[in-house]
């Protein structure tokens, strides 16, 4: 897999970008004209860095605007386009990306259309360069690739074939099969971009929204499928326009992006039984073996858990860790004398082969992390994700795996429960990196977001989960301004009033619940007001939908974490997100 990037998807100045691109491992770049004339370097310096860098100018782009015009503007266009012609053979570049015209379009006819396009191919013929030719999807007369490909066809020259982006196919609903009717040696370049589904206008959503693939809602394996069945052998190249990444730590988000184009081709092999698969298979986790919490002082913590009913099952034979159990979800507390404020600091995940999912993960540029481990002990693998949680998997499940290692605590409680989902939070910036994280290493499947109101903002949430639900990790973005949310542990139990009321009983207080909520309810739900009266007296949330019912509590936040208790009737299969402005509001008014 040949790799390359548009340096309009990274922050900074154009030989940040470069060195960025480099570090990450990308084998090209597509220099975007505007980075080039804003910095000092002189086209040679660039040509000279990308050599020291070991990157390739894979494409200069774009020149706008240039067919379907009158003959005079034609004639100017040309001028134009032999400046940057020279500036490409300053920087060593042989490929321009012309995009259909959107602008000064003036005839709609594909006559004339071919015949400037042939003009503008014999023109850089000159010049050595080869033309790639774009239909944006908001051209004034070309915003179908099939359009575009007709008009190389016509214009029939060596010098140019298209450029086939995956935004502007896809955007418009547009049968991506009829790709494989392309010459392959036509198609010039392949740009890549993934999107959310948004309902706007196709040049904002293009400019703002673009996302890396596997974080939005297009099928770029799909896509990608079509292209190698056309023939392309070029790059795989990204061209994602994205107000974020625009803003975010260069090299991060260039190893993000490189994370996005191993598992894409991953993906699009996968659906060639032609091919060999690029990474070790994706184990999907069958369950959460446990979460961890760490911590310097987590006693509060441990009262906590005794509050909620859970059992004590002992201290790790050699290390400063304890757990807890809930019926069969587990809880270990890992006194870190580093870390002030106690928070989830890990994940195990339940898989049927530990070390592909590893393995995966580190080629996927997943750093392995270092677990204290000695004889007799249970090695578990694991990596450490891009916001620092670490994940573990778990292929020996039952008491004679880790469990084994602590002592000194009470057999597990007869009590149903299970870890029903764990929730986590992630400032503005680190979001689409999350998700990317959790399809691609975790083999995760990602529901559309959805968003919350907060009192400081918009919270977006979208659910990864397994095909069963049986995993499910909600991810939540806190709005740009706001401190971002602790992360919670939700568990699931059967008799959700019983719990609460034993916990109460010992002496919990949950999150206060406005008396304002129930009224709302009694007017949202027809119940019998005996059960909101109850559901009143301990502060628990409720909500209904046509599939069943979901009744939760919320604890108080230890340091970055708390804990939910929910119980599923029926079918039920969200996770009270009518409810959850009501826990932003409370949590907040906390620490006011
Ligand atoms: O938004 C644009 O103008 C633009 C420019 C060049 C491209 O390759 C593209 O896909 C979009
Ligand atoms: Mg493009």
């Amino acid at each position: 897999m040949v790799t390359s990037i548009a340096s309009v998807c990274l922050s900074g100045s154009l030989t940040e970008k470069l060195h960025a691109c480099a570090k990450a491992g990308f084998d090209g770049v597509e220099i975007m004209d505007a980075d080039l004339t804003v910095a000092y370097e002189s086209p040679e310096e660039i040509r000279a860095l990308c050599q020291r860098l070991g990157l390739r100018i894979d494409m200069f782009q774009p020149f706008r605007d240039a067919e379907g015009v009158e003959d005079e503007v034609f004639e100017e266009n040309l001028r134009r386009a032999r400046e940057k012609f020279r500036t490409m053979n300053r920087l060593g570049a042989d490929l321009m990306l012309v995009c259909s015209n959107a602008g000064t379009a003036s005839i709609d006819d594909d006559q004339v259309a071919a015949r400037q396009l042939g003009e503008l191919a014999d023109a850089a013929a000159e010049y050595g360069v080869r033309i790639a030719y774009e239909a944006l999807a908001w051209g004034r007369y070309v915003s179908d690739y099939r359009h575009a490909w007709r008009l190389v066809q016509a214009a029939d020259r060596p010098n140019l074939g298209t450029c086939l982006d995956s935004f502007h196919i896809l955007s418009r609903g547009h049968d991506p099969a009829g790709i494989e009717q392309i010459e392959g040696e036509k198609i010039f370049f392949l740009q890549l971009a993934d999107a959310p589904q948004l309902d706007m206008d196709l040049l904002s959503w293009s400019r703002h929204h673009r996302l890396f693939p596997g974080e939005g809602a297009f099928d770029l394996a799909q896509f990608l499928f079509h292209v190698l069945r056309a023939g392309y052998r070029g790059p795989l190249s990204l061209e994602v326009f994205n107000d974020t990444f625009r803003q975010t730590d260069v090299y991060r988000t260039a190893a993000h992006a490189q994370r996005s184009l191993t598992w894409l081709a991953d993906q699009a092999a996968a659906l060639d039984h032609r091919r060999q698969s690029i990474l070790p298979a994706a184990q999907p986790p069958r369950a959460i073996d446990f979460v961890e919490i760490a911590g310097v002082d987590l006693a509060e913590v441990d009262h906590l858990m005794d509050q909620l009913g859970f059992a004590f099952r002992g201290r790790h034979r050699r290390k400063p860790v304890r757990l807890w159990s809930y019926g069969e979800a587990r809880i270990i507390l890992n006194e870190q004398p580093k870390l002030q404020t106690p928070k989830i600091a890990g994940l195990g995940l339940e898989v049927a082969d530990s070390a592909p999912a590893a393995e995966r993960a580190e080629a996927l540029g997943a750093p392995p992390v270092f677990r204290n481990t000695s004889t007799g002990e249970q090695n578990l693998r694991g990596v450490s994700s891009p916001d620092g949680t670490e994940i573990f998997w778990n292929d020996q499940i039952g008491p004679d795996g880790w469990i084994s290692e602590f002592e000194g605590g009470l057999a597990p409680n007869g009590d149903s429960g299970t870890i029903d989902h764990v929730n986590l939070s992630y400032p503005w910036q680190d979001f689409e990196e999350a998700v990317l994280f959790a399809t691609s290493v975790l083999g995760l499947e990602a529901t559309p977001a959805a968003e919350v109101p907060g009192p400081l903002g918009l919270v977006r949430s979208q659910v990864m989960h397994t095909a069963d639900r049986i995993v499910r990790l909600p991810l939540n973005l806190a709005p740009p301004t706001a401190p971002v949310p602790p992360r919670h542990i939700a568990l699931a139990c059967d008799d959700i009033i019983a719990v609460a009321a034993d916990a109460r009983s010992r002496g919990l207080q949950f999150l206060a619940v406005p008396d304002n909520y129930y009224d709302d309810l009694a007017a949202r739900f027809p119940l019998a007001p005996d059960f909101i009266h109850r559901l009143k007296d301990l502060d628990l949330l409720y909500d209904q939908d046509d599939a069943g019912e979901f009744i939760h509590f919320y604890t108080p936040t230890i340091g970055d974490f708390f804990l939910e208790m929910v119980e599923r009737r029926g079918q039920y299969d969200g996770y009270g997100a009518p409810n959850a402005p009501v826990r932003l509001a409370a949590q907040r008014s906390l620490l006011s």
